[in-house]
């Protein structure tokens, strides 16, 4: 990790979290690039060592078995891990994760209007949400609550994170990125 980043704060991680869609992968590979240091995606930490794509392994073994791996890996990588990881939109939603990544590392929260959310889970054709239990495509209306009552139960953990990005406040994302990084660094 390069920079006053580095020399501030040694041997951290930063975990970026956020509800889906939210933009973590995105900036997470920036950030990375910028700070020069590792980057892991959780999401395909979890498809690579389960040999299968997310909406696979939701529809085989169930949501519940991807939570189970999705709090393994990351407590794994939490311990092990130096670099910027990329969270899974659920997967900081426990008070004993959050914990342990501000433990472990800098927690930031990327912010973005619901809104944006949906334009973007509807574009994308893969996240196991899109589907109801037939496999069917479920409408705009359906997604739209769902992913307001899932916010809302979620909300609680993502603003416990002591850094925030609202991220409709940048043209690009080398400039989100860039504003990370000085955050980080004004961030004791
Ligand atoms: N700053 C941005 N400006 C415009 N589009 C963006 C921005 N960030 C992300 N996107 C787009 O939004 C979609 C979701 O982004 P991304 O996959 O990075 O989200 P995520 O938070 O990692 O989602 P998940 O929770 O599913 O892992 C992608 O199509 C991406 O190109
Ligand atoms: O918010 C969620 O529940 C999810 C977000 C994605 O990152 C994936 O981890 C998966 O699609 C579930
Ligand atoms: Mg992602």
């Amino acid at each position: 990790m390069n920079s006053e980043v580095k020399q501030h704060h040694p041997e951290k991680t930063i975990f970026l979290s956020g509800f889906m869609a939210s933009g973590k992968s995105t900036l997470g590979k920036v950030l990375a690039q910028k700070l020069e240091c590792p980057f892991l995606d959780l999401d395909d930490v979890i498809e690579e060592r389960e040999g299968k794509e997310i909406r696979e392994i939701f529809d085989k073994e169930g949501e519940p078995y991807f939570r189970q791996k999705e709090r393994e890996y990351l407590l794994e990588l939490a311990k092990d891990f130096e670099g910027v990881l990329s969270l899974g939109g659920g997967a900081s939603q426990d008070q004993g994760i959050i914990e342990k990544l501000k433990a472990e590392g800098i927690l930031i929260f990327l912010d973005t209007p619901m809104e944006q959310i949906v334009e973007r889970v509807l574009n994308s054709n893969e996240r196991p949400i899109l589907f109801d239990e037939n496999g069917k495509r479920k409408t705009k209306e359906a997604l739209f609550a769902e992913l307001k009552a899932l916010y809302s139960d979620r909300e609680k953990f993502y603003k416990q994170a002591p850094l925030c990005i609202d991220t409709t406040a940048f043209s690009s994302v080398e400039e989100m990125a860039e504003a990370t990084i000085d955050k980080i660094n004004r961030h004791v």
